[in-house]
């Protein structure tokens, strides 16, 4: 365990935090020479449910299990919440500390927190402004730039390129994401793919892990619901909603390949209004929430072509639905003039899986 100042995280942490990747490399090393096999999370920290979920698919299915923390500047544009995003390493830490494998019954704990700073992620400096940027980075073209990539044109050429270098550093045999963020895993199991990536071996090691959801109202848990106010967390949910509302339409059984049109038509119009009254609600109503629909669309499971787009320019020949389809959205909310908005975001598999 590296030493540390008192009141750094690493200071009388229940699980060794290793913030460099020569320890870390150390650590690793050792692993393989003794046979273990190594799953591994990648975190922006303020850990919920749905993070452990993850980590105890790892504590399953893994010898040893590696988390990281670390808010990746890459990823946020300037105009985003990289400055206060949440960061609460000592909490997360107690609980990375508190799991344990709770299926086979086996002892396994999580092995080490991979914490490092962003100087020791992104040694020769770093902006975020793409136009200035200098040096190696990573992006998968055709998959990053619609849905999530529509709205945040950089986000996933910031997530390749820490993730390139968070496999290259932790070299997992196994690794875990959510499906919350469905787009980011198809991303990085395409990364893994092209550039033929050692760790984890294939694009199915890169598991998929379905979204862990408050039980009352199912809303996605996420970081950044730590935003929200106690009113915009009543009207958070409606996101959830509004999807399941276009999936029971998509899945009702009088659809056939002849009216494919009318089902790609109702499913986005229903789940779009069941957003816009609420944002209409949300203005009447004087409690001062304000919530937008960003976007709702169905997306090729594969190729996250946007099923609208292609019949508006192609024709409905053209649109493949055979394979399932993607149902996803995001939402802004925020409460008062000059509220903290909160980006929500959400999806549903439509006949098929990860
Ligand atoms: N509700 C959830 N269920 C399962 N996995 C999740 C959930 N939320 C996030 N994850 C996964 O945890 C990993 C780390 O995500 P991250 O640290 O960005 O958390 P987040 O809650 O998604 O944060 P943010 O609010 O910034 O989007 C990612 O693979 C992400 O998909
Ligand atoms: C994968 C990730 C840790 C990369 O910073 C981030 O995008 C996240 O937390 O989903
Ligand atoms: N979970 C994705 C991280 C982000 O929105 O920056």
């Amino acid at each position: 365990m590296p030493t540390s100042s008192p009141d750094s995280p690493v200071a009388d942490s229940p699980i060794p935090i290793l913030t460099t990747v020569r320890d870390y490399r150390a650590w690793r090393a050792q692993a393989t020479s003794d046979g273990k096999s190594v799953g591994f999370v990648a975190t922006m920290g303020a850990l919920h449910d749905g993070h452990l979920k993850l980590v105890q698919a790892s504590l399953q299915e893994n010898d040893y299990t590696v988390v990281s923390i670390f808010v990746n500047p890459a990823q946020f544009a300037p105009t985003e919440d990289l400055a206060s995003y949440p960061r609460t390493v000592q909490a997360d830490i107690a609980k990375l500390a508190s799991l344990s494998d709770n299926v086979s019954q086996s002892d396994r704990r999580v092995n080490v927190a991979f914490v490092p700073s962003v100087k020791e992620m992104y040694p020769n400096g770093f902006t975020q402004v793409v136009a200035d940027q200098i040096g190696a980075f990573v992006e998968v073209k055709g998959l990053s730039h619609q849905m999530e990539g529509g709205s945040r044109p950089t986000f996933f050429r910031g997530v390749a390129t820490v993730v390139t270098k968070l496999f290259h550093i932790i070299q997992p045999d196994k690794t875990y994401f959510g499906q919350k963020d469905i787009q980011q895993s198809i991303v990085l199991r395409r990364l893994v793919s092209d550039l033929v990536f050692s760790h984890p071996p294939s694009p199915e090691s890169l598991r998929v892990i379905p979204t862990g959801r408050d039980p009352n109202d199912n809303l996605a848990l996420s970081s950044r619901n730590a935003y929200l106010t106690p009113d915009s967390r009543q009207v958070a949910p409606v996101l959830y909603r509004a999807l399941k509302t276009g999936q029971d339409i998509w899945e009702q059984s009088h659809w056939t390949d002849a009216n494919k049109e009318e089902r790609i038509r109702v499913t986005l119009d229903r789940a779009r209004a069941v957003v816009l009254e609420r944002a209409e609600k949300c203005c009447q109503d004087g409690r001062g929430v304000d919530l937008k629909l960003d976007y709702i669309s169905l997306n090729h499971p594969k190729t996250l072509e946007n099923l609208e787009q292609v019949l508006a320019e192609k024709g409905a020949e053209a649109v493949d639905v055979s394979q399932g389809a993607i149902f996803s959205g995001a939402a802004l909310v925020s409460q008062g003039k000059d509220g903290k908005v909160t980006r929500l975001i959400d999806n549903l598999l439509l006949g098929f899986t990860l």
